[in-house]
């Protein structure tokens, strides 16, 4: 069952990765603190990456049991390891390097020079299959429910690497697939399926800036997922898009009034 978006606006960007920071330490802290460890999957792209670089200089990153937190990804660029452009190696960069992660739960998805080749499908088939491994019989298929998912929305609506009408948007079994074509580069990528991100217990969606500002009025206007694959993001609990007030600013005055000037 689809959970009805809500929506926090922050004055700009770097606001929104700190608040969007400071949300995501209580949430880990908080399933730390109920289940013994939390699940976060992370997403690439400049949204992302702006609010792991935040999370990086947050006073109360050290709440965090690092030890005890696994990372998935949405998506990855399909490329060979440590190549610049691979959502990995960036979210190293800004903040994975820098923490005492257990290596063994840092779950990248493969890289293009890595034990399935140039094969993306079965890259893709072996990260579900990583994904399916994780699951207990708690959870709810055959992912495991992630405490957070993060997703930064492209200004074309795509969202992890889930493309308007390409194939991987239409995906209703498999929880992970290999994407040919995608319209930004690198064209081949893998993804998370939307029943994959909706296993989720939270989903939140991260656009900032003018660029997003037409995806995200779209998305939330009552787009179908084929056309808006951000319409089809949701949580099991909690469906939650996180922007600044130039990703608002088309949105229809019934979800974001504007403050008057
Ligand atoms: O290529 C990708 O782009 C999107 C959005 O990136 P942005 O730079 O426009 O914020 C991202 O969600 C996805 O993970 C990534 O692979």
């Amino acid at each position: 069952m689809s959970t009805a978006p809500q929506l926090v606006v922050h004055r700009d960007k770097e606001l929104m990765a700190q608040a969007a920071a400071a949300r995501l330490i209580t949430r880990i802290v908080d399933a730390q603190a109920s289940r013994g460890s939390a699940s976060v999957v992370l997403t690439g792209g400049r949204n992302g990456n702006g609010l792991l670089a935040a999370l990086a200089t947050a006073p109360a990153r050290d709440a965090i049991d690092w030890s005890r937190l696994d990372l998935w990804w949405g998506d990855e660029r399909f490329l060979p390891e440590g190549d610049p452009e691979r959502n990995v190696t960036q979210a190293r960069e800004a903040l994975l390097d820098s923490v005492p992660l257990d290596p063994k739960r840092v779950h990248a998805m493969p890289a293009s020079n890595g034990p399935h080749g140039t094969d993306v499908d079965a890259a893709a088939a072996a990260y579900a299959e990583e994904l399916a491994r994780a699951a207990g019989p708690e959870n709810h298929g055959p992912v495991p429910t992630f405490d957070v998912l993060m997703l930064g929305v492209g200004p074309d609506t795509h969202v992890a690497s889930l493309f308007p009408e390409l194939p991987a948007v239409r995906e209703t079994d498999r929880t992970v697939v290999g994407v040919h074509g995608a319209p930004k580069p690198p064209p081949t990528r893998v993804t998370l399926t939307l029943p994959a991100i909706r296993a989720a217990r939270e989903v939140w969606l991260l656009a900032a800036g003018e660029d997003k500002a037409q995806a995200a009025a779209i998305a939330l206007s009552g787009a179908g997922e084929i056309q808006a694959p951000a319409a089809g993001a949701y949580g099991r609990g909690r469906t939650l898009w996180l922007l600044d007030s130039a990703a608002a600013s088309q949105l229809p005055r019934s979800l974001y009034p504007p403050a008057s000037a």
